[in-house]
């Protein structure tokens, strides 16, 4: 690794994360070191890592390179990779603009989860073409302590259980992952969202992330509940020829999601660069012994 480690921080919805630009993926991001990136009183804090690679220097976005110039190889905060980070796919635009890779307008960024079409707007909010919601067949149930909700299984790249409740105090503190039910429903473990109504069209959630614990937002997780909510309020697009959008609430924000007559999903929201600086290598380095 370099002596020298330049890195960002951002957030988009106060899902916030570590931008490690490193265009030619010189630097050697192991688990552990991510980890020490993301503690939030040993290292820098975040829910994760975006770590900005040029696809032709990635061997998983290589493929990639054609469509879209720079990867977003996302990590969670506890070192674990995942398919697609929707709020960090905007931060990763912004850094992109900031660094005067790319101007305003519409982008692709390559992801684990697929190319990803980024539109960067003159009022300063992102939108990502998020691609569909499979919604695989299956009961799933989702527990806390006592209660017990039947939940949707919705994947957006990555996977979701989604739970209507009466109160999203009923999520309690969510220091731990929620049981999810039957067990290996998730094989590769599951994002869980709790959801109450806040009117029409329009609801509010909490999360708890795979790797990442409960944070103040989640991109995947919002698309996954406006998709959710929709079928259970018999909103298909695909049947009515007509958007539909639903407006979602987090404990950090509030993201704008439409999904299309032909299933594209697309979410809107803030993505804003806080900080600036240089990674102690030594600091790094003994946080690794
Ligand atoms: N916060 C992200 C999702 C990050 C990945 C997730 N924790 C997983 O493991 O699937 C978002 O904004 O989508």
């Amino acid at each position: 690794m370099s002596t020298r480690i330049a890195f960002l921080k951002g957030h988009g919805t106060e899902n916030d994360f570590v931008i490690v630009p490193d265009p030619d993926n010189a630097i050697e991001l192991s688990p552990a070191a991510v980890a020490a990136l993301c503690d939030r009183r040993a290292g820098i804090g975040g829910d994760g890592v975006l770590h900005v690679v040029r696809s032709a220097a990635h061997p998983e976005a290589r493929a990639m390179a054609g469509e879209a110039e720079w990867f977003m190889d996302y990590r969670n905060s506890d070192g674990s990779v995942a398919e697609m980070c929707g709020n960090g796919v905007r931060v990763f635009a912004r850094y992109l603009q900031r660094a005067g890779h790319v101007t305003e307008g519409d982008h692709a960024i390559a992801t684990r989860g697929g190319v990803k079409s980024v539109h960067i707007a003159k009022d300063g909010d992102v939108t990502v073409g998020m691609g569909s919601a499979r919604l695989p067949e299956g009961d799933v149930t989702v527990r806390v302590g006592e209660r017990r909700w039947p939940a949707r299984n919705v994947n957006m790249g990555n996977p979701h259980a989604v739970a209507f409740v009466s109160d999203l105090g009923h999520a309690g503190d969510l220091y731990s992952a929620p049981p999810v039910s039957p067990e290996g429903a998730y094989p590769d473990g599951v994002n869980v969202e709790f959801v109450v109504d806040r009117g029409p069209r329009h609801v509010a959630m909490r999360v708890h992330e795979r790797g990442s614990g409960e944070t103040r937002s989640c991109g995947t997780g919002a698309c996954a509940v406006a998709v959710a909510a929709a079928r259970r309020d018999g909103v298909d697009p695909a049947v009515t020829g007509t958007p539909a959008t639903y407006t979602v609430d987090l404990p950090g924000g509030r993201l704008v999601i439409t999904e299309r007559p032909d299933g594209q999903i697309e979410m809107t929201g803030p993505a804003v660069i806080v900080a600036e600086g240089e990674i102690d290598a030594e600091w790094l380095a003994n946080a690794l012994r």
